[in-house]
């Protein structure tokens, strides 16, 4: 279909004014014999069992149903979140689904608000016109896209606040704002009511509604929502132990729980009641609900009391929709790659810049090792008597390198990564303007800090202050950090964060063994697989680079002090040779480093995509992961 944009009258309902936005067709989503299971190793869970139903464009409608009865698997199959497991038939508009045309056309917000933290509402939302209009639209258009947005979804008063300080219930809405700036057809949304009170409930769901008469098909899973949010909605579909129990509207529950002979008190809420029911609370008449919906297909009570209520979908007067078929969109991204990853630079950048209690600690922690290493290692650059000690400063220059660039890598990314999986999943930008706007973005902290700690030791243990070797020793240096942080990368792109402060140490300790493995070995040959072992840790090259820049030719001999009768490593070059680093070239390292530090980059953005959206080589990984895993806790 070809996406047209137009400005959009005025709906008659006088609720939805949005302008601008491009139109889409109308998606009404059905599913025939849906089922669903997961494999814990050992056997095959049946999670939904042969599920069937409707789901119409410009109707609210909610998936209720016990707790573990199956609601959020049916909402991340049917949007797409889960694909493996899953058998039957989804159909858009009667016509089976193509899942990346479908991933276009649907937006899904998870249970959580992950929302980007110290951008403003106005801020996201202009970012997220940006990254999802592209240049479609002029700057002025987009906001007023956004103005009538935020207007719609009552969000005005916080325009200016940070996500972090809205409430739950701003929260939910930014995240829901954020996902209708470009007007997709189907908005799934898990729980949305979570953690918010009957008021807040009530506004988001209303909010909701005036969406769904848009035109879009809205579908959201519920707990147990209280009789006033129940009748908001215009269709309700609940499951238990993973069938239908029931489709229809909310007013027919009551007349089809009494055709079953299971009338509800006259002062109970239908939705409690019906749940109730399902569960098992009055005696076993799920397989008689089940029998009666026909497992979803049966479709008599898709209208009850529509009429009186006058809230059917016919009488909606749904402009936001043209008659476009939904096959022919193309897959490609709003926005170039270009202006995609300029947006994120800019995101990530604001985000930094804010994140002041974050740089303050930064600066104060490489002030502090470059303080505690500059006062160990004081004035031991030419002392002929303190040589072995220099070779530690080098030595403690690269653990810092380490530590203060992979630590807060392990930290903060893992958290960022759910972040970008609902970005991703509801396509706001591709992985490399993501990863590339990262590298660019926080290489020049990492080259700064680098910078301020090699400011402080480097004068403090007197190293040779010639230009040429400083250039040498602060090079080696930032990119042992660079590569330290690719590393955390690496790390902490498929790992949550206890794993990845787990992972991290358990896999730099051994680097750090194998770069001192035999040291002080002069001449002797090591055996040839400590040798292989010893190439494989990037800190080795750093240490050799340090010691190189330091120590490399031509250095004069180093000063012995006079209360010092005899320095045995006063002569540079048999020291080096002492250490077995006597055949050390720097650029040779320099080279090795620049290969580890593409590597790195290569594998954590391979090991991103993954995440994202695994191969399956990837998900058989897992699953073999899952299996031992199950043995493993199944032999205790
Ligand atoms: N990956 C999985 N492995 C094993 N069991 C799973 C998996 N995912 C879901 N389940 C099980 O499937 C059932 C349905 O889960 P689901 O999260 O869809 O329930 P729900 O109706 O949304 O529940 P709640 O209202 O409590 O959130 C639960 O019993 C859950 O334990």
């Amino acid at each position: 279909m070809e996406t047209t944009i137009t400005p959009l009258r005025a709906t008659s309902l006088g609720r939805a004014h949005l302008s601008y936005l491009p139109q889409r067709p109308p998606v009404n989503l059905s599913f025939q014999d849906l089922s669903y299971s997961v494999s814990n190793g050992k056997a095959s869970k049946l999670i939904l069992r042969g599920l069937n139903g409707e789901f119409h464009s410009g109707q609210l409608t909610a998936i209720l149903g016990p707790s573990g009865a199956g609601k959020s698997t049916l909402l991340n199959v049917l949007a797409g979140y889960r694909v493996d497991g899953a058998s039957g038939m989804i159909c858009t508009n009667g016509e089976a689904r193509d899942l990346a045309s479908f991933r276009k056309l649907s937006r899904y917000i998870m249970q959580e608000d992950l929302l980007q933290p110290l951008i403003t509402v106005q801020e996201a939302m202009l970012m997220a016109a940006d990254l999802k209009l592209g240049n479609k639209l002029n700057k002025e258009k987009k906001a007023v896209v956004v103005d009538e947005i935020i207007d719609l979804l009552r969000l005005g008063k916080a325009r200016h606040t940070t996500s972090e300080r809205l409430s739950g219930g701003e929260k939910k809405r930014l995240s829901i704002a954020l996902e209708l700036v470009n007007n997709p057809p189907v908005v799934f949304l898990d729980e949305p009511t979570t953690g918010l009170d009957d008021v807040a409930s009530s506004t988001c769901l209303s909010l909701l509604k005036r969406v769904a008469r848009g035109g879009r098909t809205v579908v959201c899973s519920l707990h147990t929502p209280s009789a006033r949010l129940f009748s908001v909605f215009d269709h309700v579909y609940v499951v238990a132990e993973g069938r239908c129990a029931y489709q229809g509207t909310s007013a027919g529950v009551v007349p089809f729980l009494r055709e079953l002979n299971l009338p509800c008190p006259t002062t109970y809420n239908p939705a409690d009641f019906i749940i109730e029911v399902s569960s098992g609370e009055y005696g076993s008449h799920l397989d008689r609900m089940v029998a009666a919906v026909e497992n979803g297909r049966c479709q008599r009570w898709r209208d009850y009391g529509l009429e009186m209520e006058n809230s059917g979908c016919g009488e909606l007067d749904i402009e936001q929709l043209n008659s476009g078929v939904i096959s022919s969109h193309t897959y490609e991204y709003e926005s170039s790659g270009y202006e995609q990853f300029s947006v994120l630079v800019k995101r990530m950048a604001l985000q930094t810049f804010r994140n002041a209690g974050y740089l303050r600690l930064r600066f104060g922690l490489h002030v502090f090792i470059g303080v505690i290493v500059g006062a160990l290692f004081s004035k031991m650059g030419y002392d002929a008597s303190k040589t072995l000690f220099n070779f530690g400063f080098c030595f403690a220059c690269v653990m810092a390198m380490l530590y203060t660039t992979m630590m807060p890598v392990l930290l903060a990314f893992p958290s960022e990564v759910m972040l970008i999986k609902r970005e991703y999943f509801n396509r706001w930008y591709g992985l490399k303007p993501y990863f590339a706007a990262m590298l660019v973005s926080r290489t020049p902290a990492t080259i700064f800090f680098a910078l301020l700690y090699l400011v402080i030791v480097y004068p403090w243990t007197e190293q040779p202050m010639e230009p040429k070797r400083i250039v040498m020793f602060v090079t080696i240096c930032i990119l042992v950090a660079l590569i330290s942080e690719s590393l955390g990368t690496v790390i902490s792109s498929t790992l949550s964060v206890v794993n990845s402060m787990f992972v991290g140490p358990v896999v730099t300790v051994p680097l750090m063994l194998l770069s001192v493995y035999g040291i002080g070995n002069g001449d002797d040959p090591i055996p040839i697989v400590w040798r292989l072992a010893r190439a494989c840790s990037y800190m080795r090259y750093g240490l050799e680079g340090l010691i190189a820049a330091v120590y490399g030719p031509p250095r004069a001999n180093l000063i012995c002090p006079d209360e010092v009768a005899y320095c045995e490593n006063r002569n540079v070059k048999h020291f080096v040779k002492t250490m077995g680093m006597a055949g050390v070239s720097y650029w040779v390292d320099l080279g090795v480093l620049c290969g580890m530090l593409l590597a790195t980059n290569l594998a954590a953005y391979y090991l991103l995509r993954q995440r994202l959206s695994p191969n399956y080589a990837f998900r058989a990984v897992k699953v073999i992961g899952q299996f031992i895993k199950t043995k493993i806790s199944g032999s205790h």
